[in-house]
């Protein structure tokens, strides 16, 4: 086994709880020198987060063919074979948020290339104290897991994001709900992912002994299928052309007061009528914020991009005919 083995951090979080703000804290942050490889993993068909990670030197390498933790076996292995001879200093992994990580960081136990060249640091896992605890509470059907207690369970550090939203009260009762699922793990307090990276990154923290107690059959290499609940699903949707402002501003305003409980996740890539900037659109159930490329993430359009708008929504029950339909009726 190689002295040198490449740590790599496995980033999950349940949707919305701030993975992608801390890729791009990582990034962009002057306390480190580290040269970073991230591969991402969405849930949805329509590629969005490369739109929304800081335009970088460092290398970002997508996997958009479902969930990472059912094919953990094919792309994230492929990529890791490929990213060896680049001799990176770290890898950060940022799994979707419906992820169960266990299968995420069993890869780094079971494939014989990956195992001598990489070396699992630690397993952070970003929390949303505002939206957690109902995500927590949720009630599965049988046989179906809950993806943000297994999230938690498998944490070596916590990072409890989004403190700015909650009040003291309301806070202690989230930090009681973690470590009642998990006491070994550190809990770190933030607001937008900010945590230092020396706290972040080849920290060490992983320990193969505790996974073990919690889950004795870890290392055994099953290519078992988890289940995903089947009323969670993803909407990934595109329109060329220009949009009225004012009515995707509308449409989206009442779409998620009206059924955010149900869509965890919304985000989206914009072509707003008489904008050379990219709007970016970005909804946690009720909550939602549009910045642009003018703040100086990712590049406005080019001058022969066509304007394809993409949007995608992540949650339970979804209508894919009906938000199509009310998409297409926001162009200009
Ligand atoms: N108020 C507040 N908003 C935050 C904080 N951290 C992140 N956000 C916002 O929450 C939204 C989701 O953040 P992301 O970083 O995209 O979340 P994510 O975990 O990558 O989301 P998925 O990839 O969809 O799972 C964005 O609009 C962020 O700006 C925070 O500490 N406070």
């Amino acid at each position: 086994m190689s002295a040198n083995r490449v740590p790599v951090t496995i980033l999950t979080g349940f949707l919305g709880s701030g993975k992608t703000t801390m890729v791009n804290h990582i990034l962009t942050s002057p306390d480190h020198k580290q040269r970073v490889a991230v591969i991402e993993n969405e849930f949805g068909e329509v590629g969005i987060d490369d739109a929304l990670v800081y335009n970088s030197q460092e290398e970002i390498f997508e996997m958009n063919n479902g969930c990472i933790c059912c094919t953990v076996r094919g792309d994230l292995i492929k990529i890791l074979h490929r990213l060896a001879p680049k001799k990176f200093d770290t890898v950060l992994v940022e799994t979707t948020g419906m992820a169960d990580p266990a299968p995420v960081a069993q890869t780094f136990f079971v494939d014989d290339f990956v195992k001598e060249h990489y070396r699992l640091d630690a397993l952070l896992t970003v929390v949303d104290a505002k939206h957690v605890v109902q995500h927590l509470d949720e009630e599965k059907p049988d046989g179906v897991e809950n993806e943000a207690i297994e999230q938690i369970a498998f944490a070596d550090k916590v990072i409890l994001n989004k403190t700015d939203l909650v009040n003291e009260q309301e806070k202690a009762n989230v930090i009681q709900r973690i470590k009642a699922i998990n006491s070994f793990a550190n809990i770190i307090e933030a607001v937008m992912s900010r945590v230092p990276v020396a706290e972040l990154l080849n920290i060490n923290a992983f320990d193969i002994n505790r996974i073990l107690e919690n889950e004795p059959d870890f290392l055994k290499d099953s290519d078992a299928e988890h289940q995903h609940d089947p009323r969670v699903s993803s909407v990934g949707m595109q329109v060329e052309g220009e949009l009225s402002e004012d009515k995707v501003n509308k449409w989206l305003s009442k779409l998620l007061s009206e059924k955010g409980t149900d869509i965890f996740r919304s985000k989206g890539v914009l072509a707003i009528k008489g904008e050379d900037h990219k709007f970016v659109f970005q909804g946690v159930h009720m909550l939602m914020g549009f910045g642009s490329t003018a703040e100086g993430r990712g590049k406005p359009w080019g001058k022969d991009e066509k304007r394809i708008n993409r949007i995608v929504f992540i949650g339970r029950n979804l209508d894919r005919k009906q938000l199509n339909e009310e998409f297409q009726k926001c162009v200009a």
